[in-house]
């Protein structure tokens, strides 16, 4: 199974997080010190998305990375393999994704001189308090939502950027900096589009059971979410998940892209 992929990816996502940072840590207003925990995460589950991606495709086509350009895979094989590393990726995802929203939604004032410390102190402290609260299960609340999100959604991103490199590259060339830059980010804004909605009861589902549990499942979240809040509530975030996409994906790409040519 060839490894540059998933080497790439690991890259890759770290360099596109960078950029993603700032905006994720604004989207809940709450705080997510530091970088390190954030990095090797989501080096982990890109290096997945990639690696799994790319070799899903050289089983569904008998192509490999770079024989693609010359014999490009159909949209439904781009899509198929898509959706295998979105659903991949969701499992190793889950628990980091979780302590990152718990963290974020984390918003009591930070603690004043005789207050009591906040619930979790740090990633590994949050992960160790669910594990102890929550049972080894915990670690995975609001996995299903996370997995029903990234599955389809992942395949619409794969599909947006092969089909826009293909669009503005002569064929058989490699696609141009600027081509993969715009293709990755306007693949990363349309897949979040699509994905904000179930973006939204995915963290509703992870932060439920932090006190007591208030939803039954995946649907009665959805439900009772339109039935309080209207449909509205589920383009939440929409615009920062946008304005977030497109850096971080286009540097994704870019990135992803470059490595895999300059090691041939
Ligand atoms: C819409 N979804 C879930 C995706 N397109 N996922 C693929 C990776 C996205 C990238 N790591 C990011 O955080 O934007």
């Amino acid at each position: 199974m060839p490894v540059e992929e998933f080497v790439a990816g690991w890259i890759s996502g770290a360099l596109g997080l960078v950029l993603g940072h700032p905006f994720d840590t604004v989207k809940l207003l709450g705080f997510f010190k530091g970088m390190s925990f954030p990095i090797a995460s989501i080096a982990v589950v890109n290096s997945v998305l990639f690696g799994v991606y790319s070799n899903t495709l050289l089983v569904l086509t008998a192509t490999s990375h770079q024989e693609r350009r010359a014999q490009p895979p159909s949209y439904t094989h781009i899509f198929l393999a898509g959706c295998t590393g979105g659903f991949l990726q969701a499992y190793c995802l889950a628990p980091f994704d979780l302590i990152k929203v718990r963290l974020q939604n984390q918003t009591e004032p930070r603690a004043q001189p005789g207050s009591s410390p906040p619930r979790y102190q740090g990633p590994v402290h949050c992960a160790a308090s669910i594990f102890r609260e929550e049972g080894p299960r915990g670690l995975f609340r609001g996995a299903w939502a996370l997995t029903l999100r990234d599955t389809p959604t992942v395949g619409i991103y794969f599909i947006t950027y092969e089909g826009l490199c293909r669009q503005y590259t002569p064929e058989g060339q490699n696609p141009s900096s600027a081509t993969v830059l715009v293709a990755g980010g306007f693949a990363g804004i349309v897949s979040w589009v699509a994905a904000t909605p179930l973006d939204v009861i995915k963290s509703r589902m992870q932060m439920d059971g932090l006190r007591r549990r208030v939803y039954q499942g995946i649907l009665d979240c959805m439900v009772s979410s339109i039935r309080q809040e209207g449909l509205g509530v589920f383009f939440r975030g929409v615009t920062i998940n946008s304005a977030r996409a497109f850096p971080v994906n286009a540097v994704t790409f870019l990135s992803y892209e470059y490595l895999l040519r300059w090691w041939g």
